[in-house]
């Protein structure tokens, strides 16, 4: 089953509670937190992580687009965060850090941007509870979608069959009712929306739509979806 994850990046930021109870039924709230370093944008930080998660019991999927994630990932954890995302590209020591987001409790994930390619990092997969593969170079909501990232979304897919392994797929960036089916039939199971969802109209209809689009490629497709 897919799992969709509305990015409050295209929320109103100043009724982020209101905004999260909107799409209640998805199945995390993707919070993008930018420092203006790693990416040339910037966002919110722990504080309002920590409000957010005691404002809705929608759990919160943290994706760090910031330099430093080893010091600064273990702290979202404790605001709350039932996922954290770090980019593979500003991790010092991403084995320790994901054993260490574990250790405190959350899904430990990794980002790899458009241009990083997933082969050098086969061997850590296993300490990993999910990988996101960037389908939009970081840093801005309602860009088009990279179709040149499919074959990356296939080879993981690939690589995760080949090691056995429980982990999750997610992409991110320029995900929508037109391009949904088409990350889905190359492998990924988690799908980040933002303005698709909070752009539409009824974002909770938004998040139906691409559930059911996203379900009915993963039933027919080759690959065999962990949750
Ligand atoms: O990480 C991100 C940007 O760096 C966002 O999660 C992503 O862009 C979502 O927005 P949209 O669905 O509109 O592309
Ligand atoms: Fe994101």
């Amino acid at each position: 089953m897919a799992q969709i994850n509305p990015s409050i990046l295209s929320a109103d930021f100043a009724r982020l509670a209101e905004e999260a109870r909107a799409v209640e039924g998805a199945d995390w709230l993707h919070v993008d937190v930018m420092d203006n370093h790693f990416v040339p944008n910037l966002t919110l930080g722990v504080p309002i992580v920590e409000s957010l998660s005691r404002a809705t019991d929608t759990p919160l999927d943290c994706h760090l687009m910031i330099d430093d994630p080893d010091r600064w990932a273990p702290q979202y954890v404790e605001a709350g965060a039932g996922s954290v995302t770090f980019h593979a590209e500003a991790a010092a020591a991403p084995v320790r850090l994901a054993r260490e987001i574990r250790a405190k409790g959350a899904r430990a994930s990794m980002a790899l941007k458009p241009a990083t390619p997933i082969e050098p990092y086969e061997d850590l997969l296993p300490e990993l509870d999910m990988l996101l593969i960037m389908t939009v170079e970081p840093g801005f909501g309602g860009q088009a979608f990279l179709d040149i990232m499919l074959p990356k979304i296939r080879r993981t897919r690939e690589l995760i069959s080949k090691h056995g392994l429980e982990m999750w797929l997610q992409v991110d960036g320029g995900v929508s009712e037109s391009t949904i089916e088409r990350c889905a039939e190359a492998g990924a199971d988690v799908f980040v929306a933002g303005s698709a969802v909070y752009g539409a109209q009824d974002p909770a209809e938004a998040v139906r739509a691409l559930r059911a689009r996203a379900d009915g490629t993963i039933a027919s497709a080759g690959w065999a979806c962990n949750h």
